[in-house]
């Protein structure tokens, strides 16, 4: 088969599985996302990392950025496996093949693959491409001939297939066999709408399947689900068991209206609970399965789209244990409560502290932190006790494990660390000026350190700030390791809504030294009181561990 004017990396052809991911392209028609040229040139290693065989990098012709993508790809990207495919569309009704600016384009991007869109419901060929079923047969096939005639791999996804099947299964079968007659190795069959559910996609393919009679031993099919069902993995999934061989979606489920299938929990599920091999790592760097905690989290950083904790397989929360009778069974083994072992996918067991928790929550949580507390049955009890109580009151543990950490040091030693002594605190709000001016604040903190009594003052734009300046002033004298801590969140939550401004007040602070992120929690019925705890316990807990001892 000729290939003229690739500059790409080029696969010969389909592996007997490929896994197809359109993050750059779907995945970039989330609302909210915009990628830019380097952001698309930074996510494609880590999708090649993670051993995809395919990168769909958007629609070269249509979309500028696109356009330039992919003549920096060419030049910029140094892909191991995965290959790049230019997303387009068929023809247009009407247009000679040859003479259709968007298919030059797509030729023109130099993509190995390209990827064509194309009507397979007659309704929406008559009303949106407003031509006739005979003439959108025609789109397909001229199209597809162009580019495979001009070396390219085609790959046509059969928009709204399973809607369209439902309707008029003739002309959606027509529809596949156009395109693989003209040369496509691979037709994708699209759940554009999203609304599918498992056992329909099943026995959709499984119609098509028969409905192609001789042509299906031919034809290479795939799935192109959307999630507004909730159902894209599982529809994925159907569709593979049914007899699919090209698997698209998305990182992280990236995409339009509720995205598209999370390709990592799909080929996760392939891998670990079909035992299908579908992703190709490279062999040179760490990637695959076992990567893939780190490169949804790094693909996260790109998009600026905080990763989601309770995504399957790689979200925060995926292998964190809350309740008790849970962390009782996983000290005895964690696969009595986990479906799969963390580390396969890169993630890690985690167990949280909270009024959920029993004795075997504070063991393993005090194992994680480096205390061994095995047979220690009393510290056990009163910790759990103690938690539950602080609890009621409104403080939270789950959120604010260095506070946890602290009171654990406290129970098995019987003091908190001992690092200063607060003899007393107060801070000011004042405007100086009229109506619009902002208001400033100053706070002032006594304490003793290093054998002296410190008074310091510091100002801030609100009480909080001037409060975490003070403290810091007076404690750097002794400690100068607290220069190099940073506040970065702080989350205020009034506990008794009910109350209005007299109610319980909880404050979440998390604290980074360039290295470590630590979270610490304060309550209180007024809201300095509360953040001037929080504030202190991450003074504390970012000395402790750095391994400074008090002075
Ligand atoms: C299911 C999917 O997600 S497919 C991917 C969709 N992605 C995007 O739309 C993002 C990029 N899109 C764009 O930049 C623009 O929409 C463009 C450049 C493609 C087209 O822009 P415009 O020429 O201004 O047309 P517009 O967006 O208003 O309408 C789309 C046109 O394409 C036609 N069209 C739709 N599907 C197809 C198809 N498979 N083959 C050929 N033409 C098609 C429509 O009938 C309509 O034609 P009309 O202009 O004669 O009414
Ligand atoms: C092609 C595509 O993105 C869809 O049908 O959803």
């Amino acid at each position: 088969m000729p290939r003229t004017g690739v500059a790409h990396p080029v696969a010969d052809g389909p592996a007997a599985f490929d896994v197809y991911d359109t993050t750059l392209r779907d995945g970039a028609q989330q609302e909210g996302m915009n990628l830019s040229v380097a952001d698309k040139l930074a996510i494609a290693p880590l999708l090649d990392d993670l051993g995809v065989g395919y990168i769909e990098g958007g629609w070269p012709g249509a979309i500028p950025k696109d356009t330039e993508f992919f003549a920096r790809a060419a030049k910029e990207l140094d892909l191991r496996h995965a290959v790049l495919a230019a997303f387009g569309a068929t023809r247009k009704p009407g247009v000679r093949a040859f003479d259709d600016t968007q298919l030059r384009a797509l030729l023109d991007s130099e993509a190995p693959v390209v990827t064509l869109v194309a009507k397979s419901d007659s309704r929406h060929v008559e009303r949106a491409l407003r031509t006739t079923g005979v003439e959108n047969l025609a789109m397909v096939a001229d199209s597809v001939r162009l580019l495979v005639g001009e070396g390219r791999r085609v790959v046509v996804d059969a928009e709204h297939f399973f809607d369209g099947f439902r309707h008029d299964p003739a002309y959606a079968r027509d529809v596949v066999l156009a395109a693989v007659e003209a040369g496509a190795e691979t037709v994708v069959l699209c759940d554009t709408n999203g609304g599918m559910l498992p056992a329909g996609i099943g026995e959709v393919v499984r119609d098509l399947r028969a409905a192609l009679g001789t042509a299906d031993a031919l034809t290479r099919l795939g799935i192109h689900a959307h999630n507004d069902s909730g159902c894209a993995v599982a529809n994925s999934i159907a569709a593979v068991e049914a007899g699919a061989v090209h698997l698209q979606g998305t990182v992280n489920g990236y995409g339009e209206r509720t995205g598209n299938a999370d390709l990592l929990a799909t080929v996760a599920n392939l891998e670990l609970k079909t035992g299908r091999s579908v992703l190709v790592p490279p062999a040179d760097r760490p990637g695959g399965l076992a990567e893939m905690t780190r490169i949804a989290h790094q693909i996260s950083e790109v998009t600026n789209i905080a990763p989601f904790a309770r995504q399957p397989y790689v979200g925060a929360s995926a292998f964190a244990h809350k309740a008790g009778l849970h962390a009782s069974a996983i000290r005895v083994d964690p696969d009595l409560y986990q479906h799969i072992d963390p580390q396969a996918v890169g993630n890690g067991m985690r167990m949280l502290v909270s009024e959920m928790a029993g004795r075997a929550s504070i063991e393993l949580k005090g194992r994680e932190l480096g205390f061994d507390l095995a047979g220690q049955d009393e510290v056990l009890t009163r910790v759990t006790q103690r938690i539950k109580d602080a609890e009621a009151q409104g403080y939270t543990y789950d959120a604010a494990d260095a506070s946890f950490e602290l009171l654990l040091a406290e129970e098995v030693s019987g003091t908190r660390p001992a690092y200063f002594r607060v003899e007393s605190w107060r801070a000011i709000v004042e405007r100086a000026g009229s109506r619009g001016t902002p208001a400033t604040a100053e706070a002032t903190v006594k304490l003793h350190a290093g054998g002296e009594r410190i008074v310091a003052t510091g100002e801030g734009n609100g009480p909080v700030n001037a409060l975490d300046h003070a403290l810091r002033l007076a404690l750097q004298r002794v400690y100068p390791e607290l220069a190099e801590f940073e506040l970065i969140d702080f989350k205020v939550r009034i506990l008794d809504a009910m109350h209005g401004t007299d109610a319980v007040t909880r404050v979440l602070i998390e604290t980074t030294d360039g290295q470590t992120a630590w979270s610490t929690v304060g309550v209180g019925p007024n809201l300095i009181e509360a953040s001037w705890e929080a504030l202190t316990d991450s003074a504390i807990w970012g000395l402790r561990n750095r391994g400074v001892a008090p002075r």
